[in-house]
């Protein structure tokens, strides 16, 4: 339920089918089992069919790098992002995967790179790059299937999706300028505050920073 509140409230972010009530564990999960970031393309989609999500829906689920950003891949690169807009829901994220020219600070993980180049995924990537609106259709459906995975009381959930705040379905940012100016490695200390959904133009100002 939280990631659904984190995906809505991001500008551009759908709406995605949301059930509360699953018996969460108290013991930890062990360590080693989130996809490697090295793996190839082969291993990772056989990693996720094993998990009943086909190329299609792990091509739109990859789409949630749109987001983030990077800390321990490359600890001297932490926080930077893997598309220019880390704070917006926009599928900028498959563009710049797949494209030679982008931002210093973009920092392309090894397995976007590797599953946007697989054949079987790549016409699906493309497709994503100009239709937003069918990226967060099909994102939204995968998702339901990749939070239900391993869920044992399936029947006994009670579906909260109205719950969820509006959808913010147009966004301009008041902060491209800085932004634009952190991509190009300026001002590293910016990506913590980025992370935090901090309005960049205020901490600006609260330290001393002027854009020149
Ligand atoms: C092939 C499968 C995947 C691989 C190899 C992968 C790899 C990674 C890596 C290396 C990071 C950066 C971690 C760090 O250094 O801080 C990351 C972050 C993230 N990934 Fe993935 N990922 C995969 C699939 C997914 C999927 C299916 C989703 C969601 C539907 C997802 C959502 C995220 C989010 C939200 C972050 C940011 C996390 C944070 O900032 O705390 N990833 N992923
Ligand atoms: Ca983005």
């Amino acid at each position: 339920m939280g990631a659904n509140v984190a995906t809505v409230v991001c500008p551009l972010g759908p709406r995605v089918r949301s059930f509360v009530g699953r018996k969460d564990s108290t013991t930890p999960a062990v360590d080693g089992l989130l996809p490697d970031v090295h793996a190839d393309a082969d291993s990772l989609i056989q990693l996720f069919k094993d998990k009943t999500i086909h190329e299609h829906g792990l091509t739109a689920l990859i789409g949630a790098h749109t987001t983030s950003q990077q800390l321990f891949v490359d600890p001297s690169r932490a926080r930077d992002p893997q598309d220019s807009t880390p704070g917006v829901w926009d599928v900028l994220f498959y563009n710049q995967t797949v494209s030679d020219n982008v931002p210093q600070r973009v920092f392309k993980l090894p397995s976007d790179v590797a599953l946007a180049a697989h054949p079987n995924i790549a016409p699906e990537w493309k497709k994503f790059i100009t239709d937003p609106e069918d990226w967060n259709e099909d994102y939204a459906k995968e998702y339901v299937r990749l939070s239900l995975l391993g869920v044992d009381n399936i029947n006994q959930l009670t579906e909260c999706t109205k719950v969820l705040p509006p959808a913010i379905k147009t966004f301009n940012s008041p902060d491209s300028a800085i932004i634009k100016a952190w991509l190009k490695g300026r001002y590293d200390v910016l990506g913590k505050y980025l992370e935090n959904g901090d309005l960049l133009t205020g901490i600006f100002a609260l330290l001393g920073l002027s854009l020149n």
